[in-house]
Parts: structure tokens; C-alpha cells; sequence
């Protein structure tokens, strides 16, 4: 199938959307219906799911009904109208059938049988609720976030990036020491499922590159502001996004069968995850103009030499070695690690959050490029063998 040439025009949007309705098993996002349910379903939680979470369920669901929030702004003694008014007003100009999806995704996650995922015990073999493709357990003082989607190599899926958030909000609060982010099967992960970007709400492609900067910008949010130490076990290799991410850990420990690839000028697309400013700072302009310009693929040994990877382990024996380091570490005082993580993060966060910001913005635009869109297409069209 041959895709598109010259400006991004009717051509290439139908042709998105031809491709798009062969892959769909969901265009038009949460029904009324769903919605509804979704708000019975929270009257019937069993658990008090926490306040962060009802201001997300507030916000959602004020968004949903009414639109962005346009009423005046409470004064700072009146604590809990303010809260309100804060996260409902976070959601900007978010579209009401997104912020309906939102909910809905929100208390399908809350409502699984596992309820919350910030309930993990220790030695515990917990899923996040919502769905299998982000399990978390915790154990030995270790909270480990694994992808889990190992027959499409662990891509990340619009309520992957949800459930994440959710999970290290919870890491966060949990009586764990660190915490680690790995993957299932032979992947860590390859990436932004980019089938993400044909989920067309009725607001069309512009609504979804809208939401998709929001969901990410939060995401990426929650990495700059984790508080405990967060280790990244790459078993695998990382295609995008689990690639950029990695200059927000506090340490990279890799399997030699890793390798590290950012083809965003090869998608049309942009660093993320801050990689922007963390890359040229941890391995020089030059070095980082290689990966994030021109897509060169880094092995695990070329990472570490570039000090994007803490260390490499033979695959052999990696999960092995990684793991009784990782319970050692975990033994050390979790105040101390806590807040000399701060000292070291503290002077940057302002700056890693403006830049995420930036990040965001420009990529919501490259989502509707040509560029994007052709490569997108193509993907999409060698999936289906077209
Ligand atoms: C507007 C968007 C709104 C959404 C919100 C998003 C907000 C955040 C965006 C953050 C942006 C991040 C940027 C990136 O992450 S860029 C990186 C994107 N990833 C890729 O380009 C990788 C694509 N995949 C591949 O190139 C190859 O699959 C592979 C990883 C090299 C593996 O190749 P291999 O031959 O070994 O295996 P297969 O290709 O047969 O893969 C097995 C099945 O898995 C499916 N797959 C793999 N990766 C992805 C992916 N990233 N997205 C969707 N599906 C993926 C693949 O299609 C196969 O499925 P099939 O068996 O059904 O055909």
C-alpha cells in the first residue's frame, strides 16, 4: 500500500483512517452507557481508593459533564474547594469524551478484583487492577513494575501508561525501600504501542495528539518527582520511550542482549522523557545527536560506556546477579537513600519539568505531521500485510 507525499492532507488522513479501521477494536471510546456504569460501579468500591484518586475522579467526571473548568477559583483557605478546583482546572482544555474515557479506564482500574494497586504487600504476587499488562509485586523491600505484554514485545498501551502512573504513586507511599521497572519475556520493552495512535475519539486525530500529550506529560511527571531510589532491570531490548525514561533512573542495570534505540526522526516524531536534556548531559551533544537525531541503536555495552547504563550482566546470569545486588541495596536505610536522592535530583526538577513540558507540546504536534503519520501507516500496513 503506498502512503502519502507532499502535505498532510486528505490523502494521507484517509488513508490513517482505512488503516485504522482494520485494526480498531475501539474507535470511538467510552459510551455513555460505559460512563454511567463506570459512575455506579464507583459507589459500589469496596475500598476508599484515597483522595488523590477521587480529585482524579472529580476532575474527570466535572470535564466530562461540564468542560473545562471555567468557575472562579476558591480562595486558599478553602482547602478542600481548592483542591477540587485545582485538579478539575489541570485537565485544561482536555475534550469531554476524553475525560469520559479517562474515568471510565480510571475506575475499571480501581473496580478488578485486585482493587488498588497501592495495597501491594510484601510478597505479594499482585496485578495492577485494570488489566495483566502491568503486573506490580513487592517483596524484600523491592517493588518491581513489570510490562507484561511479551507476544507485542511489551509496547505501552494508552492504559499501560495509566496503570504505570498509578503504580509509582504508589511505590511511592508503600513500605518498600526502591523500586524497579522491568519487562516480560525477551523484551524490555519496544515502546509506545503505536496503535495508540488510531483509537480516533470523535474529536478526531487532533483529540487524540491532544490527550496523548497531557497522558505523557503526567507520566513522565511522575517519573522526575519519584522519591525513592528507581532502577531500571533491562532485560531486553528498548525501543523509544523505555529508552528516553532511563536518564530519570537512578541506576540502569542491563542485560548484554539490551540494546537501545530511539528512531524518532525515523517516525516523524521527537525526544521525550526529557531525553532532550538528560541525553546530551550524561553522554555529551554528539553522542546523544546519534541517538535521538539519527536513530543509531546503541548495545548495552556501547549504553554503558556512554554512562546511560550503570552496568551490563551477561544474560546468563543476569537475573540472577541483578537481583541479589538489588536485595542488598534494599537492606540500606530507605530514609538516607531517599533523601540524598533528593539532593541530587532537587536543583534539576524545576528544569526537567519545564522541559518536559516543551517535550510535550512539540511532539503533540509532530503527532499530526505527515512525517508521523507516514510512519505510522507504514507500520500499521506492515502489520496487517497490507
Ligand atoms: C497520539 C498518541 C496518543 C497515545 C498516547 C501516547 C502518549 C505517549 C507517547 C510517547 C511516545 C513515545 C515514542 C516511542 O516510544 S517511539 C517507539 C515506538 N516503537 C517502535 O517504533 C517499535 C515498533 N516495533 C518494531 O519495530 C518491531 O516490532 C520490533 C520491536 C523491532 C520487534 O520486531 P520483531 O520482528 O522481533 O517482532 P514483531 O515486529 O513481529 O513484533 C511482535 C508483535 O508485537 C507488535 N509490536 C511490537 N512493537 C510494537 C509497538 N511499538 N506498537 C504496536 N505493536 C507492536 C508487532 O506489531 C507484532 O504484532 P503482531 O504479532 O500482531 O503482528
Amino acid at each position: 500500500m503506498a502512503f502519502v507525499t507532499g502535505r498532510l492532507g486528505r490523502p494521507l488522513r484517509s488513508s490513517l483512517l482505512q488503516v485504522v479501521q482494520l485494526h480498531l477494536s475501539r474507535t470511538m471510546g467510552a459510551s455513555q452507557e460505559d460512563f454511567e456504569n463506570a459512575m455506579n460501579q464507583v459507589k459500589l468500591l469496596k475500598k476508599d481508593p484515597g483522595n488523590e484518586v477521587k480529585l482524579k475522579l472529580y476532575a474527570l467526571y466535572k470535564q466530562a459533564t461540564e468542560g473545562p473548568c471555567s468557575i472562579p477559583k476558591p480562595g486558599v483557605f478553602d482547602f478542600v474547594n481548592k483542591a477540587k478546583w485545582d485538579a478539575w482546572n489541570a485537565l485544561g482544555s482536555l475534550p469531554k469524551e476524553t475525560a469520559r474515557q479517562n474515568y471510565v479506564d480510571l475506575v475499571s482500574s480501581l473496580s478488578s478484583p485486585s482493587e488498588s494497586s497501592s495495597h501491594v504487600e510484601p510478597g505479594t504476587d499482585q496485578k495492577t487492577p485494570g488489566s495483566e499488562d502491568v503486573v506490580v509485586t513487592s517483596e524484600d523491600g523491592i517493588t518491581k513494575i513489570m510490562f507484561n505484554r511479551p507476544a507485542q514485545k511489551n509496547a505501552i498501551t494508552t492504559q499501560m501508561y495509566r496503570e504505570i502512573i498509578l503504580a509509582l504513586e504508589a511505590a511511592s507511599k508503600d513500605n518498600s525501600t526502591i523500586t524497579v521497572i522491568t519487562g516480560n519475556g525477551d523484551y524490555y520493552s519496544s515502546g509506545n504501542d503505536l496503535t495508540n495512535f488510531t483509537k480516533i475519539p470523535p474529536g478526531g486525530i487532533e483529540e487524540v495528539a491532544k490527550s496523548g500529550a497531557v497522558l505523557l506529560r503526567e507520566f513522565v511527571d511522575c517519573f522526575i518527582d519519584f522519591p525513592k531510589p528507581l532502577i531500571a532491570v533491562v532485560n531486553g531490548p528498548a525501543v523509544g520511550i523505555p529508552v528516553t525514561l532511563l536518564g530519570l533512573f537512578d541506576a540502569v542495570y542491563a542485560s548484554d542482549r539490551a540494546t537501545f534505540h530511539t528512531p524518532f526522526s525515523h517516525l516523524g516524531q521527537t525526544a521525550e522523557g526529557c531525553s532532550s536534556y538528560t541525553f546530551p548531559k550524561i553522554m555529551g551533544p554528539a553522542k546523544a545527536t546519534e541517538m535521538l537525531i539519527f536513530g543509531k541503536k546503541l548495545t548495552a555495552r556501547e549504553a554503558c560506556a556512554q554512562g546511560l547504563v550503570t552496568e551490563v550482566f551477561p544474560e546468563s546470569t543476569f537475573q540472577k546477579e541483578v537481583w541479589a545486588r538489588l536485595k542488598a541495596y534494599a537492606k540500606l536505610p530507605p530514609n538516607a537513600m531517599k533523601i540524598s536522592k533528593e539532593l541530587i535530583r532537587s536543583n534539576e526538577k524545576e528544569k526537567l519539568h519545564a522541559i518536559n513540558a516543551e517535550e510535550c507540546t512539540i511532539l503533540q504536534g509532530r503527532w499530526l505531521s505527515d512525517e508521523c503519520m507516514n510512519a505510522i501507516v507504514n507500520f500499521l500496513s506492515r502489520k496487517a500485510k497490507l
